[in-house]
């Protein structure tokens, strides 16, 4: 596959915090309609990682190329207290120039957050706060979707539901990087990598399991 296939490069990326050189060369690529996973312990730099590619922080070094509408769901969740879940996805609406609300909707019931509609997000449990937040990634129907710990709050049952978003999500040609802590559940992803000592590099379900040991 040539670079320009992949809807999303990252390439030698570099981060630090004062004197904490967190990414010191990230280099991978994103396929279209790939599932792809990198994972790595508490403090390893997946959310800065993340937040660089979805454009909310700057790489002191590198850069990041894609194409195609990017959907990006922080570990941080950004809703307004004081908002209801209806409101939020009006906001949204507006602020992603949708035509109506059909996705939005869609992903909502699928995630049962529609009996919620009318209840401000201060009062949602942490569970139901996650819905919220994965529909609002979600609701524009990105091209590619970036996912901080996106299951974390979920009970089994959403647990699946959310599995289930992410393959169709695959199967209509989008392209999904989950990262997580946890390496369970890893033979759900096309791919995995590991973002280790400021680099990320090819793993496997077996490098998985140590580190799920390890967490
Ligand atoms: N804005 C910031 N200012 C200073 N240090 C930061 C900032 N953001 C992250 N860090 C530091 O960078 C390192 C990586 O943090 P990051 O949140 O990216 O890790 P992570 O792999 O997502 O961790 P976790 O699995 O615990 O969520 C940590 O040492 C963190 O304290």
């Amino acid at each position: 596959m040539s670079k320009s296939d992949y809807v999303l490069q990252a390439v030698n990326l570099h981060k630090s915090f004062g004197a904490r050189h967190v990414l010191r060369g990230v280099e991978f690529g994103l396929r279209p309609g790939e599932l792809l996973g990198v994972l790595g312990e508490n403090g390893a730099g997946k959310s800065t990682l993340l937040r660089i590619l979805a454009g909310v922080l700057r790489a002191d070094r590198g850069e990041v190329v894609h194409r195609g509408r990017l959907g990006y769901c922080p570990q941080r969740i950004v809703v307004n207290d004081e908002l209801t879940v209806g409101q939020h996805l009006r906001y949204f609406q507006s602020a992603y120039h949708l035509e109506d609300l059909t996705v939005a909707e869609s992903v909502a019931e699928r995630l049962g957050l529609t009996p919620f509609r009318h209840v401000r997000a201060g009062v949602l449990s942490g569970g139901t706060r996650q819905k919220l937040n994965l529909t609002l990634a979600l609701m524009h129907d990105p091209d590619v979707v970036l996912m901080d710990e996106p299951y974390q709050g979920f009970d089994w049952e959403n647990y699946l539901t959310f599995w289930t978003l992410t393959d169709q999500l695959r199967a209509q040609g989008r392209s999904v990087l989950v990262i997580s802590h946890l390496a369970h559940d890893t033979e759900r992803f096309d791919r995995l990598l590991r973002l280790t000592r400021g680099q990320v590099e090819p793993t496997d379900a077996m490098a998985g399991a140590e580190l799920e040991a390890a967490s």
